[in-house]
């Protein structure tokens, strides 16, 4: 008998699988997160670890097998989905009044990413890391529990990369859950790893 006690994961997939293009991507990729903890998705260039994200967030079908989400998710992808002739500010603003999310949240998320400085720049006109900054600030207002992060220290300098350190290690110590692929090391000691081939 189950435990009616018992917490649900923040995701559970079980066996799932990706098509493309008409092409197998991955398959039979079983993985479950929980509070308080992360996950990193290892593989070559075109394995599939961005396509396994936007699959664990539902915005591309998977092939079959089954996702069962049990927490808001937040995809941290090189989409920026922020409104380019807008200020960084307002563009940040918009999502977090979209998300549902208070202000001193998004102040946080801004001062924490040192993007105060650049609130009035149009989106634009970000430099990479400083898009990516942006991504990772949206993120971090969002509220989710459960963030995706696909190569969320691309772009990012020193000081940045040590930010996204702490930012990760706040959320999880306040039992949020992380899935990231990330091809270089980023200073955070995953505590599962799923490797993906090319096929
Ligand atoms: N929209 C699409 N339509 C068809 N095929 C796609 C599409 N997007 C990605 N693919 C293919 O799916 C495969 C996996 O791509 P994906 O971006 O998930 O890999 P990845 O492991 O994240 O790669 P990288 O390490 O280079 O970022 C690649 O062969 C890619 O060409």
């Amino acid at each position: 008998m189950s435990d009616p006690a018992a917490v649900p994961p923040l995701l559970d997939a079980r066996n799932i699988a990706c098509q493309r293009g008409g092409r197998m991507i991955f398959a039979g990729v079983t993985l479950t997160i929980g509070a308080g903890q992360s996950l990193l998705v290892r593989g070559p260039n075109g394995a599939g670890k961005s396509s396994l994200l936007r699959v664990l967030g539902g915005l591309i079908p998977c092939l079959h097998g089954t996702i069962d989400r049990h927490a808001p998710i937040a995809l941290a992808d090189e989409h920026l989905a922020l409104d380019p002739d807008n200020r960084l500010e307002q563009a940040l603003a918009f999502w977090a009044r979209m998300d549902g999310v208070d202000r001193e949240r998004l102040d946080f998320a801004l001062h924490h990413f040192r993007l105060r400085e650049l609130a009035d720049i149009p989106v634009r006109m970000l430099s990479t890391g400083q898009r990516k900054r942006a991504i990772l600030a949206r993120t971090m207002a969002s509220g989710a529990r459960l963030w995706l992060l696909d190569e969320p220290g691309n772009g990012l300098d020193a000081a940045s990369l040590r930010g996204l350190g702490d930012a990760m290690a706040a959320h999880l110590a306040a039992g949020g859950g992380i899935i990231a692929a990330s091809h270089f090391d980023l200073s955070h000691q995953f505590g599962t790893v799923v490797e993906l081939d090319r096929r």
